[in-house]
């Protein structure tokens, strides 16, 4: 079973923090990204990141993930205080966090197999008979049918190389999972139906999901919880509903503009189906 932040409160304990980041700064030059920028994630929460074009989402996911080293601040992973171990002793607290990267990145020579088995030979060590084996299980679990594991990226849909590159992601069996625009450029039926497999697989692997997107039907569907970037600051973190109703004007567009209704339109006629 999942544990909640809010199942967590009436049980009266205090949610486990998986990500602290405090006082986060990231600077490229003159150009500020990040300044005093603070956030907490919870063991079980998908954790929605949002924010206008720029505002430094996939900065501060490389950030947490180590791929960028921070100008300022402290970043706790698994109450590690990341930023100041050495290589060697983060590389396994790498291992436990898994990727997808905005661009999807699968190797276009390699098949879907290939491209999930190299993760594990890589990172795992594993004899490559055995991480082929492991590859294809995964490849299962995210939904991909087994004809597809002999498949190359270019044979398929947007949404079956999504699906591909969640499974490379999911290949060492990470307790926080990383995911920047996982919808983006799908159809909304195969944007839905991701939302739906993130969803079992948080409940089935018991996953902290970090989720960067610009998908408010996403949002709505999984997250139980929003981070707001603005100002190069997190603005507001909470339920999306405190959120939608945070007197800031970039909030207010997006979160109450057309798009924003149909959202939320579409997530309260789920709700009233689920009920009924
Ligand atoms: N390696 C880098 N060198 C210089 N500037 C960078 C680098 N990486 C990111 N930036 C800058 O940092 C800012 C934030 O970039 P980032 O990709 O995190 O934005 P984002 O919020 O994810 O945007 P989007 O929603 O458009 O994907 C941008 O202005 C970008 O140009």
């Amino acid at each position: 079973m999942v544990v909640t932040p809010a199942d967590n409160k009436q049980a009266h304990e205090l949610p486990k923090v998986m990500i602290k980041v405090r006082h986060l700064a990231n600077r490229f030059g003159s150009h500020s990204v990040h300044e005093n920028l603070d956030l907490d994630i919870y063991q079980g929460e998908i954790m929605g990141v949002v924010g206008g074009s720029g505002t430094g989402k996939s900065v501060l996911l490389r950030s947490i993930v180590g791929l960028l080293q921070p100008n300022e601040g402290q970043v706790e992973v698994f109450g590690q205080d990341f930023l100041t171990l050495s290589d060697r002793e983060r590389e396994p607290l790498q291992a436990r966090m898994g990727v997808l990267f905005q661009k999807g990145a699968l190797y276009s020579s390699l098949t879907l197999t290939e491209n999930v088995a190299l993760a594990l030979i890589e990172q795992a060590g594993l004899a490559r008979g055995q991480a082929q084996y492991l590859a294809k299980l995964k490849l299962a679990l995210v939904g991909l049918p087994s004809s597809a594991a002999n498949k190359y990226p270019s044979e398929l849909s947007g949404g079956m190389i999504k699906r591909a590159a969640l499974a490379r992601a999911l290949a060492l069996d990470p307790d926080i999972l990383f995911l920047d625009e996982p919808t983006a450029g799908l159809d909304p039926i195969s944007a839905a139906a991701f939302d739906r497999l993130l969803l079992t697989l948080r409940d089935a692997l018991n996953l902290t999901v970090f989720l960067v997107t610009h998908d408010l039907d996403t949002l709505y569907a999984c997250c139980d919880r929003v981070a707001v970037l603005s100002q190069k600051r997190v603005l507001v973190v909470d339920k999306l509903p405190q959120v939608a109703d945070f007197d800031d004007a970039w909030i207010q567009d997006y979160f109450h503009g057309p798009r924003g209704r149909a959202a939320q339109q579409t997530a309260s006629l789920a709700a009233q189906a689920h009920t009924s």
